[in-house]
């Protein structure tokens, strides 16, 4: 059984436009007119304990809204939701327990009090006996280093600070499941860095899964065994990252310098698309040739000084799913 399945989900949203001037809120009033939303349509997907699954879109795609659904936040219109086994919806209380859950944007602290009584009201909710809360929170400690700032009041706390302050929350109760929306936004490399350290961590070391969306590429290049593109609340590519970028940008360039003006052979499995100077450009197909058995036919034939072979732009291939699916 995957530890979450999501199946024909569909949430909509009635927005009331509004009509400007006072004869038009008197008409909103009496007669509004409903448009409606629809945030999710006909989502379907299921991970599997252990994964990384990176979840991506372009704004409006509907990451968030499916966040709140699988959390229990929000309720779907239609469609079924298990994770671990349970109901966000009708079995709110036992899935929580499973779950840690961290909004880069919008923090889950309690603003007013210092990050360790934060944990401790955490360790009273979840009812965790001092012996493994202090454990857990060593464990945490040594890897998001917490303790430097423990005392501090979160209102008090940097930006980087209170992000390694809310995924230590998350994790307070051992959930066997993260949901990660965009939980770098906003950060500074080494901050980046250590929160994609914590993650890798847990699911290296608890076989923690992760639901993490982002807009940083890294974060997925990183991070994710998987992607799910999400595009106008349904999945429109799956995969791992490589297989996506190579089905969308398939080919890949071999630059060479040579050390003397020498004719460029033509190749029948790569194309010479640009020469200047000394420098050459083929372009060739990851499925036709390999790099290393384009440069063996041509260093035979050439005098080469140096070679670099140029990956297609990771940004450009997802910019090209949201395009084609947009
Ligand atoms: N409470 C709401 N009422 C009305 N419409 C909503 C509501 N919440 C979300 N939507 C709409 O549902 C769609 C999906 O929104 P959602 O926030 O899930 O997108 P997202 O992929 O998380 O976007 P972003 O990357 O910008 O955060 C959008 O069209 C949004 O306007």
């Amino acid at each position: 059984m995957s530890i979450i399945e999501v199946k024909d989900l569909v949430k909509e949203f009635v927005v009331v436009r509004k009509k400007t001037g006072l004869a038009g809120a008197v008409r909103s009033l009496v007669m509004p007119d409903k448009k409606i939303v629809k945030g999710v349509d006909g989502l379907s997907f299921n991970i599997e304990q252990g994964d990384i699954v990176g979840y991506i879109g372009p704004n409006g795609a509907g990451k968030s809204t499916t966040i709140k659904m699988l959390t229990g936040i929000l309720h779907p219109t239609s469609g079924s939701i298990q994770v671990c086994g349970l109901s966000p919806q009708k079995e709110r209380k036992a899935v929580v327990r499973q779950l840690g859950v961290v909004f880069g944007q919008r923090t889950q602290l309690y603003w007013d009090l210092r990050l360790g009584e934060t944990f401790e009201l955490l360790k009273r909710i979840y009812r965790i006996e001092d012996k493994k809360f202090k454990h857990t929170l060593d464990m945490l400690n040594d890897v998001l280093r917490i303790q430097d700032f423990i005392d501090t009041p979160v209102r008090q706390l940097s930006l980087g600070q209170r992000m390694r302050g809310d995924l230590a929350a998350s994790m307070i109760h051992e959930p066997s499941v993260l949901f990660l929306d965009e939980p770098t936004i906003g950060l500074d490399a080494d901050a980046k860095h250590a929160i994609r350290q914590f993650i890798k961590t847990m699911n290296r070391e608890r076989r923690m899964t992760v639901f993490l969306t982002t807009h940083d590429l890294d974060d997925v290049e990183q991070l994710c065994s998987r992607l799910l593109v999400v595009n106008h609340g349904h999945i429109v590519e799956e995969g791992p990252l490589d297989t996506i970028v190579n089905k969308l940008a398939p080919s890949r360039l071999l630059v060479i310098e040579l050390s003397e003006e020498s004719q460029a052979p033509e190749h029948l499995r790569a194309q010479l698309v640009r020469q200047e100077g000394l420098k050459l450009w083929y372009q060739f197909d990851k499925a036709g040739i390999t790099a290393a058995e384009l440069i063996a036919d041509l260093s035979g034939k050439l005098p080469i000084r140096d070679l670099s072979v140029q990956e297609p732009d990771i940004e450009d291939a997802i910019r090209e799913v949201y395009r084609t699916t947009g």
